[in-house]
């Protein structure tokens, strides 16, 4: 392939937050519902470019790759909806990323997990844009939101049951929400030296599978409330 990097200002790895031959935000959702309640809260939508990109890690990297590929930005985002963990992230609350973590990918072995990190292929772990993400979550409380900064985990398969819960919260202290998609639109994005967030409205707690008890319809409305804010916060 070739490499257009020093020649094309678009894809030089220099369009960050600052330069404005990259203005637009990407905002990647996995399903439909989510990218409508994030339209439905950017009443102004200029600048913002928002995509459903299909359910999981691989789908999101993919799309959101594809993207970043034909197009400067200058900030993706990875939203949508959420388990949240027990005593970190109420159900009908936001969490905004401090840092998202591929949660599920290494190996097992005899001593536990071991992520691809520990074992010496790369990262687990990709930071957030950090002063967008704390000036959402002030935002968001400011509007009466329970909201909180802290790492999301990147699943491909949700947790099932108590003890996979309290697994995965020993693992990552401090773990606040689970998606899917993160990590895999963050890897994107980081391949582009584009800056991620992640935000991520909490439908239901991580912990055995109810799919009763997941509060979508709130938790839609709570991903649009954020969204409404995003042009303040990133004008
Ligand atoms: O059925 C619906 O109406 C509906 C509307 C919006 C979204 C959905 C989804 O099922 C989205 C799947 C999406 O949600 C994330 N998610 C939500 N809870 C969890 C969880 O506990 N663990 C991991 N991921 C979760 C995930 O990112 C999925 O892509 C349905």
């Amino acid at each position: 392939m070739q490499d257009h990097s020093q020649s094309d200002p678009a894809r030089s790895g220099n369009h960050n937050m600052q330069d404005p031959s990259a203005r637009r935000v990407l905002i990647v959702t996995a399903v439909e519902a989510e990218r409508d309640a994030v339209m439905r809260g950017l009443t102004n939508a200029d600048g913002f470019e928002v995509i459903a990109a299909g359910v999981g890690p691989a789908a999101a990297a993919a799309v959101t790759a594809s993207r970043l590929a034909r197009s400067a930005y200058r900030l993706v985002i990875s939203a949508g909806i959420a388990g949240g963990f027990d005593g970190r992230a109420e159900v009908g609350g936001v969490v905004i990323a401090d840092s998202i973590i591929a949660a599920d990918l290494g190996s097992e072995t005899v001593d536990g997990f071991a992520s691809v990190r520990e074992l010496g292929f790369g990262t687990d772990r990709l930071e957030t844009e950090n002063a967008a993400s704390n000036q959402l979550a002030e935002a968001l409380k400011r509007a009466g939101l329970p909201a909180s900064l802290g790492p999301i985990l990147t699943v491909s398969t949700t947790t099932g049951s108590a003890e996979r819960a309290a697994a995965l919260a020993a693992q990552v202290p401090g773990a606040a929400a689970e998606g899917m998609e993160g990590f895999g639109v963050a890897t994107a994005a980081a391949l582009a030296q584009v800056p991620v967030m992640e935000i991520r409205a909490i439908s239901n707690k991580v912990g055995p599978r109810d799919r009763s008890a997941w509060r979508i319809p709130e938790a839609l409305r709570q991903l649009e409330t954020a969204s409404s804010l995003l042009p303040e916060v990133l004008s």
